[in-house]
């Protein structure tokens, strides 16, 4: 289970009101596209439900939880740009984030340990479609298969929420394609709540089962960092749009 409940979350950076009054309650198990104008704030909600920074005011609770203050293996992050090491192959690439986990103080698991991280790691491999690729290093592999490398680490930890932050925004429109087949299937099998940052329109509503719209809804022109974005559309696409959620100013 992992539904994700926020309640008034305002971040501010300084005297740049970013995200202003963000309220949401998301069912366990959903797939959320943000979508938004260019620097309203859905990379900084992602940061905040990563605990990778804390917000102003408001909170963010997993499962009526407050999020934990750090980081932690609940929560699995793709980003656009790939984050794999060049000197290690996919295998070990996905090895070192159950190493990094499961001992943390030298980062190393050995013996029966050791050999239960690999079986997991070689079903996620096998899961993402890389086990032909497994002794290859990033550098030798194809945009679409990096991605996948990338998905595979996060998935790795068996994460109860994953966070993609424009995740397929640089592959060709194949590949494209096929990763959505590959994350919708993932999806389904591991249960988890997804949000996905999109600039992409038609892959929000291909993909997921709700689409969170952000923009601003005040503006002073005298001084535009006053007020931040907030949600100005909750449409969960099982329902009829017309029951969608509309903040108007
Ligand atoms: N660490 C930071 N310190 C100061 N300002 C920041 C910081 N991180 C983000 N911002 C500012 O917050 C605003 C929102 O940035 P953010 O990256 O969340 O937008 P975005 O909606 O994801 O944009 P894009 O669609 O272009 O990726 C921007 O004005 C950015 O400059």
């Amino acid at each position: 289970m992992s539904r994700v409940s926020i309640d008034n979350l305002w971040m501010e950076y300084g005297d740049q009101v970013v995200l202003e009054r963000i309220c949401l309650d998301i069912p366990s198990g959903e797939f959320c596209a943000m979508v938004g104008p260019s620097g309203c704030g859905k990379t900084t909600l992602l940061r905040l439900l990563l605990s990778m920074e804390q917000p102003t005011r408001g909170s963010i609770r997993i499962d009526g939880q407050p999020l934990a203050a750090e980081p932690g293996p609940d929560r699995g992050v793709v980003f656009q740009r790939y984050s794999a090491y060049a000197h290690l192959t996919v295998q070990e690439n996905v090895v070192l984030g159950l190493e990094f986990a499961r001992a943390p103080l030298f980062g190393k698991l050995w013996g029966a340990k050791k050999r239960q991280a690999l079986d997991e790691v070689r079903h996620v491999i096998d899961a993402v479609g890389l086990d032909q690729a497994r002794d290859k290093y990033p550098g030798e592999l194809s945009g679409g298969m990096q991605q996948r490398l990338s998905i595979a680490q996060a998935l790795v930890r068996k994460p109860r929420i994953l966070l993609m932050d424009e995740p397929f925004g640089a592959l060709d429109p194949g590949t494209k394609a096929q990763m959505h087949d590959l994350v919708r299937a993932l999806w389904r099998a591991e249960r988890m709540t997804v949000f996905m940052v999109t600039h992409d329109i038609k892959e929000g509503f291909g993909l997921s089962t709700r689409v969170l719209a952000f923009d601003k809804v005040r503006h002073d022109p005298d001084a535009p960092q006053a007020y931040g974005a907030t949600i100005t559309l909750n449409l969960p696409l099982d329902d009829k749009p017309e029951r969608a959620e509309i903040v108007r100013p």
